[in-house]
């Protein structure tokens, strides 16, 4: 098959199968590459908690939303590229960088249009059913962090755990004063979280003279101490990411030398070169391939399909990519290439577009280079890592206890200022020298963080880089996992830094979180790792094919549905079933992998959360609740358990009705790079009118039935779900699998 053709079939997530449904559906349309997509479900939101479509698509004629939303309407249908950015032609560098900044204002608009309307939701329980918002907070603790920022804690007032809610550790935050709604507050990061606290760092202490003047307690005289302040918390817009990719895009845009001409080839202006040859003249031969692996002493164990992407990888001169299904060992192929870079003398710069992610590489990274830093939050790192962030290197190092010394005095300074009620000139005073303390700190800081940078082979980041810490650092080589989780936009931060780029991912799996709908329909869903596919064929990537998680039947339906069938399971996990595990006995449930209980016909209809926008599903999470009892007492331990919901009303559900140790459930976002022994997917949509929202998202469900090693367990309505040809064809593999289950029959085997 020659390389043109592979990749018109390669390259798109969607097999024969997927076009033959969506075709039907009348949901595909011509896109500029030539070729067809799938558009996606409308919803932007990943956590399906609609709060975002629910409001913005009823927008009235004539209001200002619909203006609002006109003008954004007519911006995307006056961008550069309309139908999202061409593969089939090279593009124009100003058109280029020119979209993708439409696509940040876009999306910018988005998000404040969702802030609004979440600030003007003032009744504490719609406010915090949203998830987005924690209101009613005591400051009841703060400190100073790296860089001077202030970590601020803060609790409900009695004590109680908090809600459920999305305030993840670095989402971008607003804090203000719950009393006063036209407060702007200040702006924050969230550091820390547990389930009665959440910590968040912020680069602007909460003065109450501030406050005070708005609620009018100062002018009264009666002044109130940050204590008495009942404080907000609401999910921001991130405007310091929004800036950084910004500045790095206007930087990129006239970028000359190799890093003009590594944006040239990733723009498709320019052939991309292996081994000093141009690949669309001559695709890189396997026998070069071939040679380099000779060469390379590997220090992990690698399979064949993983020492041939490693050998590529490092033949690329100017980029390489790695795609890796689910469970093929993408990040430890990654990691060995970085690991084979820098034993080459090489400075690599290791990055993804999550904190997860980073930690991910950095883990198998640890192993085998000798000096690696994490930059980022401390709080944000897995726990068994934080020696090796930033802050735990600066840590050790002597000069450290000087900004010991000075933080305590910081520290004594604000809780004096905070007990200080007289006011005026001396408060004003005390917030001087707070001031000239922490930039004290922050210069001795810098001189310690240099020379722990300066020393590092590798740097793990996410793609959203702190301009301030790395400074003017380069690298020879920049490496980017799950790629195709970040927008384009997002990753140009991170290139600017080497001449040279090597991204994994799977574009299969689920694309970057993008609210505006607008900014989607003219590609910023399309990562970069996808066009990169399109524009230039097999010759830029190896896949990799050997997996090393699922039961090969758990695996066959996904490898034949979007990977061409290419993925072999390895002998390791081929048979593996939950009842070979030590002691869990052997039951209809455990001695099998796959298993669909079909709840049509039982009348478990969806419902609307009450107060909030999200689906649940009481039948079948009472189905969940009866299955996850069965696996306990056949000897699952609940730490390799995991639920998977695609809404947010579902996981809280089943949350609030199984409180057990170790029992992961959450949304399909939640999980994506992840693995349990036995999953459990609850499809919460069962309705009439065949209605499934963004499940119609075959990536999502690509992500959701790949996270399973031993047992996959579907509870859901076929007569909704089947109306969409996938779920019909998942629906079919179990039936073959013998693995189809009416919930009738399941309810005649639940002892009473
Ligand atoms: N060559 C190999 N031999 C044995 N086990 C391997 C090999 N390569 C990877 N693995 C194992 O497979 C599992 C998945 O590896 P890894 O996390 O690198 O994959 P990934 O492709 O990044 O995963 P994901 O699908 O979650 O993105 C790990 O447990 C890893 O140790």
């Amino acid at each position: 098959m020659s390389a043109r053709s592979r990749k018109g079939r390669s390259a798109t997530s969607d097999g024969p199968q997927n076009q033959k449904t969506n075709k039907k559906r009348g949901k595909l349309h011509a896109n500029s590459r030539g070729g067809h997509e799938v558009r996606l479900g409308k919803s932007s939101d990943s956590f399906g908690d609609g709060i975002i479509d629910g409001k913005s698509s009823k927008k009235k004629k004539g209001s200002k939303s619909a203006k609002l939303a006109d003008a954004s309407d007519s911006r995307s249908q006056s961008a550069p590229y309309p139908n999202g950015l061409p593969t089939d032609r090279p593009l124009d560098v100003n058109d280029y960088f020119d979209q993708l900044h439409l696509w940040l204002d876009l999306e910018a608009e988005a998000e404040r249009a969702r802030l609004a309307r979440l600030r003007q939701i003032r009744s504490q329980r719609d406010v915090e059913s949203t998830g987005q918002a924690i209101v009613g907070l005591d400051l009841v603790d703060y400190h100073t962090g790296l860089a001077g920022r202030y970590l601020l804690d803060l609790a409900k007032p009695s004590g109680e755990a908090l809600p459920m809610n999305r305030l993840k550790v670095g989402s971008p935050v607003v804090l203000s004063n719950d009393a006063d709604p036209s407060d702007e507050g200040i702006p924050g990061v969230v550091s820390f979280r547990k389930n009665y606290q959440i910590q968040i760092a912020t680069e602007v202490f909460p003065d109450p003279d501030a406050q005070n003047a708005k609620t009018g307690k100062a002018s009264k005289h009666k002044r109130a101490s940050i204590g008495e302040i009942r404080y907000r918390l609401d999910m921001s817009p991130d405007e310091t990411t929004r800036k950084r990719q910004l500045a790095a895009m206007a930087k990129a845009r006239g970028e000359r030398g190799r890093g003009g001409r590594l944006r040239d080839v990733l723009l498709g202006i320019e052939s991309p070169r292996f081994d000093g040859k141009k690949i669309d003249v001559s695709p890189l031969p396997e026998s070069t391939i071939a040679e380099e692996r000779a060469d390379i002493d590997f220090r992990t164990e690698l399979n064949p399909p993983q020492k041939d992407a490693v050998a590529f990888a490092l033949l690329a001169d100017d980029f390489a990519i790695i795609h890796g299904p689910p469970g093929t060992g993408k990040t430890t192929t990654l990691a060995e290439v970085i690991s084979q870079a820098v034993e080459r003398g090489e400075r690599v710069l290791a990055c993804a577009a999550s904190n997860t992610a980073v930690d991910n590489l950095l883990e198998r990274l640890e192993r085998l280079v000798p000096y690696v830093v994490r930059v980022g939050h401390p709080a944000r790192v897995f726990e068994h890592l934080r020696d090796l962030t930033l802050d735990g290197q600066v840590e050790k190092d002597p000069s450290s206890a000087v900004i010991k010394d000075l933080r305590r005095e910081l520290e004594q300074l604000l809780r004096y200022a905070q007990r200080d009620t007289r006011g005026g000139r001396a408060r004003g005073e005390m917030f001087a020298e707070v001031g000239r303390i922490r930039s004290q700190i922050r210069s001795l800081e810098r001189t310690i963080v240099r020379g722990v940078l300066d020393r590092a082979d590798v740097i793990c980041t996410t793609t959203t880089i702190d301009e301030e810490l790395l400074g003017d650092e380069r690298f020879d080589l920049i490496v980017i996992d799950e790629a195709c989780q970040s927008t384009e936009g997002g990753m140009w931060q991170a290139i600017l830094r080497a001449d040279r780029l090597i991204i994994a991912g799977d574009h299969c799996q689920l694309p970057p979180t993008v609210l505006s709908d607008e900014a989607a329909e003219i590609g910023m869903r399309d990562s970069l790792m996808q066009r990169l596919v399109h524009r230039f064929g097999e010759p830029a990537y190896r896949r990799l094919t050997v997996q090393y998680r699922m039961h090969e039947s758990i695996m066959r339906f996904s490898s034949d549905h979007f990977y061409e069938g290419s993925l072999v399971a390895d002998a390791s996990v081929r048979s593996h079933l939950l009842c070979d595990l030590k002691n869990v006995a052997t039951t209809s449930l455990t001695d099998t992998p796959l298993l669909w209980i079909d709840t049509a016909g039982a009348g478990y209809e969806e419902q609307l959360e009450p107060d909030g926008q999200s689906k649940l599903n009481p039948g079948e999470a009472n189905v969940i609740v009866e299955l996850v009892r069965q696996l306990e007492e056949a000897g699952i331990d609940s730490h390799e358990i995991a639920i998977i919901a695609p809404y947010a009303a579902q996981v809280r559900l089943l949350r609030s009705r199984l409180d057990m140790d170790g029992l992961e459930i959450d949304t399909v976002d939640g999980f994506q790079g992840r693995e349990k022994e036995v999953v459990l997917l609850t499809m919460v949509r069962s309705n009439p009118e065949g209605i499934i929202g963004f499940l119609a998202d075959q990536r999502r469900s690509n992500v959701a039935m790949t996270r399973a090693k031993r047992k996959l367990i579907m509870v859901g309505d076929s007569a909704t779900l089947c109306s969409h040809d996938f779920y019909a064809d998942v629906l079919k593999y179990f039936e073959d699998a013998n693995a189809y289950q009416s919930v009738f029959e399941f309810q005649t085997l639940v002892p009473e």
